[in-house]
């Protein structure tokens, strides 16, 4: 099988606090999955972790083969929040910065998804809304050609409308056989594009199914799933 993640015993605390727990996980290449937990779980820390960002776990993390940091970087597009960036720098200088630092940047595809999400490159930082920086935020991590996508609640204030149009897209913006880890709240609105999903529970990766097997046994759904994972009344596990 050819898991482009491998994550195996990995616990990392910080401040003295445990936070994540002999977590393990494989996803194989190709995979849009879907990271699900409550506030608090841990699932921008396990993101942060995949993605060479955070530091000191135990555990292995290996991303298409390889746990080094650097490898783990290249092979890795994170959504960052751009909090790096004043707020008066431009969407141009951003774009440029993206492709100075990641020869994998492709200013093609950021120019096809910045036209579908109607991403003005004029304007400042400071001139956008809510909704328009994490459309910003999902372009520029899109744009990457890499083995694996991380995006860490993505969908958070942008409207609905535009959220069902960029959650039907989103798949044709990555390679074949790219993987896709996305986390967000808003739990049936992103069920129709996941193959699996990865919940976490207490601090760990409590299960991980696919939507296929979900569908079978819980008539409503992923959300149904979910939340009979949280109430502690799931029907197997
Ligand atoms: N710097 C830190 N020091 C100590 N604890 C931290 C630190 N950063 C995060 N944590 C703790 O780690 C745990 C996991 O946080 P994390 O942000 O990964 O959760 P999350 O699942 O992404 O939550 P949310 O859905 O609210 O975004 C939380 O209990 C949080 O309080």
């Amino acid at each position: 099988m050819n898991n482009t993640v491998e994550i195996e015993g990995l616990s990392y605390n910080k401040n003295y606090k445990h936070i994540l727990e002999n977590v393990n996980l494989k996803i194989e290449a190709g995979k849009t999955v879907g990271l699900l937990g409550e506030n608090g779980a841990g699932k921008t820390t396990l993101m942060r972790l995949i993605a060479g960002l955070a530091k000191g776990a135990k555990g292995s993390i290996m991303v298409a083969g390889k746990q080094a940091v650097a490898d783990k970087k290249a092979n890795v597009s994170f959504s960052e929040q751009l909090d790096g960036f004043s707020s008066s720098t431009r969407i141009e200088k951003i774009i440029s910065f993206y492709e100075d630092v990641y020869p994998d940047f492709s200013t093609e595809r950021y120019n096809q998804i910045a036209g579908f999400l109607q991403i003005d490159e004029g304007q400042r930082l400071s001139e956008l809304s809510k909704g328009m920086k994490e459309k910003l935020v999902i372009g520029l991590t899109l744009s990457r050609d890499t083995k694996v996508y991380l995006l860490d609640e993505p969908f958070g204030g942008i409207d609905s409308m535009s959220r069902k149009k960029i959650i039907q897209s989103i798949i044709q913006w990555k390679a074949p056989d790219a993987i896709i880890l996305v986390s967000d709240h808003y739990v049936s609105e992103i069920a129709s594009i996941l193959d699996e999903v990865v919940i976490i529970k207490d601090k760990t990766i409590y299960t991980k199914k696919s939507t296929e097997e979900i569908r079978s046994q819980y008539a409503e759904g992923i959300e149904q799933y979910y939340e009979s994972i949280y109430e502690g009344n799931d029907m197997n596990d």
